[in-house]
């Protein structure tokens, strides 16, 4: 069928076209099918169908194709139908149970990678293995072709190390201090970190609050070796590029199904050239680890794929049913991490789990002896050059590195949630309170947060401060009051739970 080409000048990240439903049904074609358009050019393009945008006789061509085209406005294209690229049957393989072959694998990462998969048929790879899972060697397939769709780094120097956590742990801002710590140290960390994904703000959120994270790979190198390390948003890097799509798909719906959280993991170390790697298990009562088991399952699953992919790793399975420190969300967790190089001050769980993490990398980097890790990692706090390598992050990056934890904003829209009784803290609810987090607008919304007062086992009295809600906007914090009323993030309660009685 002969169209006329009209440009719509809007990024969707790949090959797509409108054609008004009186057309499609001419080719019998339906939204989300592929076509083939050619001009001196061909490409093939996922469909749109409209009743309106586009009228009959016309096709709306989205930028990426319009200027892979090079088309000009009232071309004449020629459209057919085309057939879907074969990883959708891959997919549907996954969806049936089956195990993929190394050449599939690759298949659908490299689809992913180059915008031939639809989000629908994204959201169906992820489900089918969130429910069906994968084993090693899809895993190994997966992580390699992820890393292998991308760009790669390469240094001539080693130990390259690396830290990185699998999340689903409010307030997990460590990587903010380890970083430093490790560069301080004289090692090498070019650590690259994802956003959210089942939390109120991940790594990349975070550091975006003091500086720039976006950056190519080689530059990932040049600050690197220029500084010791930086700590970047690998979706901005063409570094395993697969992942960032896969992740944000798997927002939405706040899964990190196993397979996917290994490979993407995995995959973004492996790009980078680390060979040496501590790995954050948070456990506990609603994280992605609920038990021990399932920890040193994780644990042993990482370790095995580290060692097919020739990487040395120990994992560190720590406490996650509480949230790590008080403060959850963007600029309140900025602070409570800049407050903790600045003064080595703050919650146990943040300065305890940061410097036994740290004190496990500088063991196996040939920093420090066996045992003597931590106490090196204090030292290199107390000294305060864990702060001034982060302030020379903090500039090569591009920020101000004169920032203190005084500086950075949080939102200036709060409410106290207070107890409604005597008692103690019996339990912190993670999920609810990244929902009311998300609610009050982050990870978006910098300024938005909580900030814990009461953490589990501390007593209260009625009318004592349990938590504030921060926001950016009035009508998020209300919104975030009331998710709070309706799905309370504390359980406070006196040691007698409940009388029962003969009535
Ligand atoms: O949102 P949830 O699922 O909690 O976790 C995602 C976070 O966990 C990892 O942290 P890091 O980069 O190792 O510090 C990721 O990179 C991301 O920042
Ligand atoms: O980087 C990360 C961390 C957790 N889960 C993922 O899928 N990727």
């Amino acid at each position: 069928m002969k169209l006329k080409a009209q440009p719509y000048d809007i990024e969707v990240g790949r090959y797509e076209v409108i054609i008004n439903t009186v057309d499609a049904e001419e080719l019998g074609i339906h939204a989300g099918d592929r076509v083939q358009v050619k001009n001196r050019d061909t490409l093939t393009a996922v469909v749109e169908t409209t009743d309106g945008i586009v009228t009959p006789g016309r096709l709306g061509v989205y930028r990426e194709a319009w200027e892979a085209l090079k088309a000009v406005p009232d071309e004449i294209v020629d459209v057919l139908p085309a057939s879907r690229p074969k990883s959708i049957s891959f997919i549907k393989k996954k969806m049936d149970r089956e195990k993929l072959t190394n050449d599939e694998m690759h298949d659908i990462i490299a689809d992913i990678v180059e915008g031939n998969i639809t989000e629908v048929e994204l959201t169906a790879f992820v489900t089918a293995s969130y429910m069906h899972g994968m084993d090693n060697d899809e895993i190994e397939w997966m992580t390699r072709a992820m890393v292998k769709t991308g760009d790669q780094i390469s240094f001539d120097t080693h130990p390259i190390m690396d830290h990185h956590s699998i999340g689903g742990v409010p307030g997990n801002k460590i990587s903010l201090c380890i970083v430093p710590i490790i560069a301080a140290s004289g090692l090498l960390i070019p650590k690259t970190s994802s956003r959210a994904i089942t939390g109120a703000g991940g790594s990349a959120d975070l550091m975006e609050i003091l500086a720039p994270v976006s950056f190519n790979a080689d530059e990932i190198k040049k600050m690197t070796t220029q500084v010791g390390g930086c700590l970047v948003w690998g979706g901005a890097t063409n570094i395993a590029p697969a992942d960032d799509r896969i992740i944000n798909v798997e927002y939405p719906l706040s899964i990190d199904p196993k397979s996917q959280l290994l490979a993407s993991v995995m995959a973004k170390k492996f790009a980078v050239g680390a060979d040496t790697m501590v790995l954050d298990i948070p456990m506990g009562n609603q994280t992605k680890i609920p038990t021990i088991q399932e920890g040193r399952k994780m644990a042993r699953d990482f370790m095995e794929l580290g060692d097919r992919l020739g990487m040395k790793i120990e994992c560190a399975i720590s406490y996650g049913g509480n949230p790590i420190g008080r403060a959850i969300g963007g600029g309140l967790e900025v602070k409570e991490a800049l407050v903790m190089l600045e003064s080595f001050t703050g919650p146990r769980s943040l300065l305890e789990k940061t410097i036994n993490i740290s004190g496990m990398m500088l063991e196996m980097g040939g920093m420090a002896q066996k045992n003597e890790g931590a106490k090196m990692a204090q030292e290199l706090v107390k000294s305060g050059k864990a702060l001034e390598k982060f302030k020379e992050i903090i500039e090569i990056q591009g920020g101000d590195p004169k920032i203190t934890s005084e500086d950075v904003p949080v939102g200036d829209k709060v409410a106290t949630v207070l107890s409604p009784k005597d008692g103690y803290v019996l339990d912190i609810f993670n999920k609810s309170l990244v929902q009311v987090c998300r609610i009050a607008g982050a990870p978006h919304d910098k300024g938005a947060g909580i900030l814990i007062h009461k953490k589990k086992g501390e007593y209260v009295k009625k009318g004592d401060g349990l938590f504030t809600i921060y926001a950016e906007k009035e009508w998020k914090l209300d919104s975030a009051i009331k998710e709070s009323l309706r799905n309370p993030i504390m359980f406070v309660e006196g040691m007698i739970l409940e009388r029962v009685q003969v009535v």
